[in-house]
């Protein structure tokens, strides 16, 4: 690897963009070397000083850029961090180490990848793939997959690896149970067939360099020499294993700036580890710490309904946090009755905001704690001709097209991948049957061979004798286009004549349904992708495109220049902001979570979650909640969260701009504890006017009609009946009748004079 040397100009006076900044942060950008955290709330600068900071060591001549190595959550963080460095101090930005850890990781092991034993172009496994590789062990042990769940198991498997435990280690530190006998038989097979496959899981991606760094220190030497300036943003979120790698490269300088805020830590259950945080200053003992107190993306109101909500959890760093902004509107509280009552809800109120404030498409997001919530939300919005963007749910490179294609990419530059392989020697059908491919397979296993290796000579094995034709000639096929690849040909054209004589595009072509159709067309746009690949790389590679989709994190696929809503879960939307916010789905079980098997559930975390989605607006914030939701095929009721009555009743209003504190208090001295919770207490306690206490039975009107207030979509209260929506209404004057929806009693047709109705809010 080369040396840097720097240019030898003396670094400049300070430079303007400084001014862009204020004092505590002009001092975190300027404080250079040694050390440095930043433990801070959200939206109060950590990322712009991060930034800045980048642009301030260049402009210093600090570093050149190939010897700062920045960390960010997504890959897009990466992209929007280096733009904007190109905008302060130019091109030289363009060489920056900058990208998420599993993408500068990937980097370092391509790189090295022989001094572990792999090949430079080894195939990267997403948790699909994982999860295929660990079924077909669990066959071959004999255990049933439907039984114990290749998912349970992958999941076991990567929080060890997380945490540095080995497969060997394992055994002694966990047999315990049944499924961590069985995990640690697999774990160790897993690792040998993954080897074996030229292949690495998202978790060797940290576990890999650590490894290379242990055993080889000149190795690491080298790197500790190269990066010069290590900068780590939303440190709260790294693991164990982000944490000893970064660790191990920065010993050398220790010029280690990590930000972040621990309120804002929502990735523990995928193995993130608040302790990094808390330990940073006895890990550097002359670390210093600089606070940023002053919040510029959001409202009082938005700021002070944050604060009320972190402070019911016990665990948390002291932070100030505050604005010179306006006090703004007070968050208002959505009360619907079914998630279709929601969605419609949301979208009205994204329409009226439109036209009353002139906001934008893309000046809104809709946030929920699980991507199946989004399909009510995309039917509503589709239906008022509101374009949206659906941030994360199934990918695109998750299709199966997509995924066929793409293991036949990844065989041309990795043929020992055998999850791969398996996956395509039969797609299209060319007469492999699976006797013949579990032959391949025994085989394999009995020479520790790929079977990519032993197929070079299918004539010569124990297989049906036509599909060794068959295999030959799928063979021959991979050959072929690996030889015209490595002799230059374009990455799209061996595309196109992969696609050819593997027969696939014919065999969608003759099936010729609308489901083929779609699927050619999925296929066409990942051409597009694949040509746009190169020609905007000097040098482009089949291999690298390969990795470089392969961690394509959800985050990434939101645009914000799109003039659409963008609709993502809480998790996705973190290091984001957007004017106007609706978080939805706020019921109990659901945000907050409720525990599942396998799932414990820290409440604590999941009020963190609810942090995260509060301090994302701007301006304008909403929260909703449904009385009943279809799950499992039945409607259910919901209580509303527990986290809508921790929320500081002063800057909460409902739909009407009646504040809920004038609520609360009217109840408060009748609730006790826990029993808030109940659906009927919180129902009353929420949603009627004080006379539902003591409903005369016939309540008289006197508006004129089209004044009076029961009009289509009112939701109403019967002192009989419950609660229930005004669907139609008929008639004039006296003999007015309404059409009313009962939530527990169905459809009912009342006089409007005569019937015992109250408008709820
Ligand atoms: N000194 C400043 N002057 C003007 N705007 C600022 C300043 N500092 C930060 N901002 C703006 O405030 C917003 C929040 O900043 P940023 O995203 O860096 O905060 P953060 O601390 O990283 O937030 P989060 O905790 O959500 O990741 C951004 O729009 C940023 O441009
Ligand atoms: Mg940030």
């Amino acid at each position: 690897m080369k040396t840097f040397s720097l240019p030898s100009e003396e670094p400049k006076g300070r430079p303007d963009f400084l001014s862009g900044l204020n004092k505590q942060q002009k001092q975190a950008v300027t404080h250079t070397d040694g050390p440095l955290l930043i433990v801070a709330g959200a939206g109060s600068g950590k990322t712009r000083v991060l930034t800045y900071r980048i642009a301030y060591l260049l402009q210093q001549y600090k570093a050149a850029p190939e010897q700062i190595l920045a960390l960010t959550f997504t890959n897009k963080a990466a992209r929007e961090m280096k733009e904007r460095i190109q905008n302060l101090i130019g091109d030289k930005a363009k060489k920056l180490w900058m990208g998420t850890f599993h993408s500068i990781f990937s980097k370092i092991l391509r790189f090295e990848a022989d001094k572990i034993g792999y090949g430079a172009d080894f195939t990267i496994y997403d948790t699909n793939d994982s999860q295929t590789v660990i079924k077909q062990i669990l066959q071959e042990l004999n255990f049933d997959p439907k039984e114990i769940k290749p998912k349970t198991i992958h999941n076991k498997i990567s929080d060890s690896k997380n945490q540095l435990i080995e497969a060997d280690t394992y055994q002694d530190r966990f047999v315990s149970s049944t499924l961590d006998d069985i995990t640690a038989r697999v774990y160790k097979i897993y690792n040998k067939r993954l080897k074996q496959s030229n292949a690495m899981d998202f978790d060797d991606l940290l576990v890999k360099p650590i490894q290379l760094f242990e055993q080889h220190p000149d190795i690491l030497e080298k790197y500790q020499d190269r990066f010069k300036y290590i900068l780590i943003d939303e440190y709260q979120d790294t693991n164990h294993a982000q944490y000893k790698v970064t660790k191990l490269l920065a010993a050398k300088y220790e010029n280690i700036c990590v930000v972040g805020d621990d309120a804002q830590s929502i990735y523990s259950f995928r193995g993130a580890d608040i302790s990094n945080i808390l330990n940073f200053k006895e890990d550097y003992e002359d670390a210093t710490q600089v606070p940023l107190e002053q919040n510029y993306r959001s409202t009082k109101a938005i700021l002070q309904c944050a604060d009320s909500i972190i402070k019911q959890n016990t665990k948390q760093l002291d932070k100030t946090l505050w604005t010179d902004q306006d006090y703004g509107e007070r968050i208002t509280v959505l009360e619907n009755f079914d998630e279709r009552d929601e969605a419609n809800r949301v979208a009205s109120h994204i329409q009226n905001l439109k036209m009353k404030h002139g906001y934008k498409n893309n000046n809104f997001a809709i946030l929920y704690r699980t991507n199946y919530q989004s399909r009510v939300f995309e039917e509503a919005l589709r239906r008022k001709d509101l374009a949206y963007q659906l941030v994360g749910g199934l990918s695109f490179y998750q299709r199966k097209e997509i995924k066929d294609v793409l293991a036949y990419l990844t065989l041309l530059v990795n043929p020992h991948d055998e999850t791969n392989l398996l996956r395509i020697i039969n797609e299209p059908s060319r007469g492999i049957g699976n006797k013949s491919i579990q032959d391949l397979i025994k085989q394999a296993r009995e020479e520790s061979s790929s079977i990519w290796n032993i197929i070079q000579n299918i004539e010569e094995l124990d297989v049906y004798k036509p599909a060794k034709a068959r295999v030959r000639e799928f063979v021959d096929m991979i050959n072929r286009l690996r030889s015209n690849l490595e002799g230059g040909e374009s990455i799209s054209d061996t595309v196109k004549a992969m696609l050819e004589q593997s027969g696939y595009m014919r065999a969608l072509v003759e099936e010729n349904s609308h489901e083929s159709m779609m699927r050619r067309d999925n296929i066409i746009e990942l051409q597009n992708a694949i040509s746009y690949y190169e020609k905007g790389k000097e040098k482009p590679s089949l291999s690298a495109f390969l990795q470089e989709i392969s961690l394509i994190t959800d985050t990434d696929k939101f645009d914000e220049d799109k003039p659409a809503i963008t609709l993502m879960t809480v998790h996705a939307s973190k290091g984001l902001e957007f004017p106007c916010v609706f978080i939805v789905g706020l019921e109990e079980n659901l945000f907050p979570m409720g525990a599942r098997d396998n799932f414990d559930v820290d409440i604590e975390e999941e009020r963190r979650l609810f942090y995260v989605a509060i301090t994302r607006a701007e301006e304008r914030l909403y929260f909703s909640h449904c009385r009943s939701r279809f799950k499992f095929g039945e409607e259910m009721r919901q209580s509303r969260s527990r986290f809508l009555d921790e929320v500081d009743a002063g800057v909460v209003q409902t739909e009407t701009g009646a504040t809920i504190s004038q609520k609360k208090d009217r109840f408060e001295n009748k609730s006790s504890g826990d029993s808030g919770r109940d659906m009927d207490y919180d129902w009353k306690q929420a949603h009627t006017k004080k006379t539902y206490k003591s409903p005369s039975a016939t309540i008289h009107y006197d508006y004129e009609d089209g004044e009076d207030p029961f009009q289509v979509g009112t939701k109403v209260m019967h002192s009989k009946f419950g609660p229930g929506k005004i669907i139609s209404r008929s008639g004039l004057g006296t003999d007015a009748k309404v059409v009313v929806f009962f939530k527990n009693r169905g459809q009912k047709k009342l006089m409007l004079r005569a019937a015992p109705l109250q408008v709820i809010d």
